[in-house]
């Protein structure tokens, strides 16, 4: 099958990796004339996935064009571009599989939402689970969830991705699937501040479970199985980034439980932290469903600037609750 990715940043990279170790042909589209030149000269992508060796039979390309007569399209920029980047690209009918994690600021569509605005014609599925991409381009045992309606074009696709370190577990949850690695996102940063402010492990297991309930919350509302959230893409997910230094919204979390600001942490970087642009679009599509998340709001308002020790008080201080209310 010809694979195009889209998007050459760390995901899309080992992704690639994984289409083209599976015997797929790849061609990646990448945005930076660097990554596709070291790319293209065997030199794997430095800039996003240092130390990496690729496949050598990945090749990359920086016009969207050359896209055109792929089989299939994996969409891996960062959920803030997708938009911009797939109205871009000859893909109208072509199954796209959604890969990035998160929720388009002013519409509040996720992003398999805004793929089917975008190409209306085009059969679409959302990759989605615990996988730091530097372990999964290394081929270190990872699963995930492939989500997609239709059930032929989910086999299909699992067939031409899956392989001995990649297992893929199918659903039709497509919005399962999606809020997961958004809302997980968000979480991780809340995580990450109980780390660098010293909270304690404590905290950061009641985190981690209050996080998952209003996760569920916020799904549920939108239509997702609670199975889906309690799955790879969801929980899976959860655990993964709000315990490990590897991931970019744990340690941005991180710098702010140290007191540095967000705008500062923010400014100049090359790489995403999705759920410092998830957190308030999230806040905002809550509010919308009558969804309570006040582990959300707390991180909006430290984003925002708000003092460290006022947020813990205040999420402290909320009134006694059942547990499953
Ligand atoms: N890195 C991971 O381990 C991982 C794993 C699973 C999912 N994801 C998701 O994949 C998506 C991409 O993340 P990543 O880690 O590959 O990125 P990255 O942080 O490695 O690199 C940043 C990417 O953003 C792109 N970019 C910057 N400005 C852009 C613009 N204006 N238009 C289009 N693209 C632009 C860059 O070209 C680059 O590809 C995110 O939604 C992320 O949550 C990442
Ligand atoms: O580095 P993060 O926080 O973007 O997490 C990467 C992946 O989403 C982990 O599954």
């Amino acid at each position: 099958m010809r694979i195009g990715v889209i998007g050459g940043g760390a995901w899309g990279t080992a992704l690639a990796a994984v289409a083209a170790r599976g015997g797929q042909s790849v061609l990646l589209w990448a945005r930076e004339s660097e990554v596709v030149a070291a790319i293209n000269a065997g030199q794997g992508n430095p800039q996003f996935l240092p130390g990496v060796p690729l496949p050598a039979s990945i090749r990359a390309t920086g016009d969207l064009d050359a896209l055109a007569g792929v089989e299939a399209a994996l969409v891996v920029p960062p959920a803030q571009h997708v938009r911009a980047v797939l109205s871009a690209a000859p893909l109208a009918d072509v199954p796209l599989v959604l890969c990035a994690k998160g929720i388009e600021a002013g519409t509040r569509l996720l992003v398999g939402e805004v793929a089917r605005q975008v190409h209306p014609a085009a059969p679409s599925a959302v990759l989605s689970g615990p996988t730091f991409a530097h372990e999964v381009a290394k081929g270190l045992p990872t699963a995930v969830t492939l989500a997609c309606e239709d059930e032929g074009l989910r086999a299909r696709l699992a067939a031409r991705l899956a392989g001995p370190g990649f297992r893929i577990y199918g659903s039709s949850d497509v919005v399962g699937a999606e809020i997961g690695g958004a809302v997980k996102n968000v979480l991780a940063i809340a995580c990450g501040v109980v780390e660098g402010a010293g909270l304690g492990q404590n905290a950061r297991a009641a985190l981690i479970a209050r996080g998952f309930a209003e996760m569920t919350r916020f799904g549920v509302a939108r239509g997702a199985q609670p199975e889906t959230l309690a799955g790879l893409s969801g929980l899976g997910d959860l655990v993964l980034t709000c315990s490990s230094t590897s991931s970019r919204n744990f340690s941005l979390g991180i710098g702010l439980g140290q007191g540095r600001s967000a705008a500062e942490m923010l400014a100049n970087r090359t790489t995403v932290a999705e759920g410092a642009f998830t957190a308030p679009v999230l806040r905002e599509a809550a509010a919308e469903a009558g969804v309570d998340m006040p582990v959300t709001q707390a991180v909006c308002a430290l984003l925002e600037g708000a003092a460290l020790r006022t947020v813990v008080e205040a999420l402290l201080a909320r009134p006694l609750r059942e547990e499953g209310a």
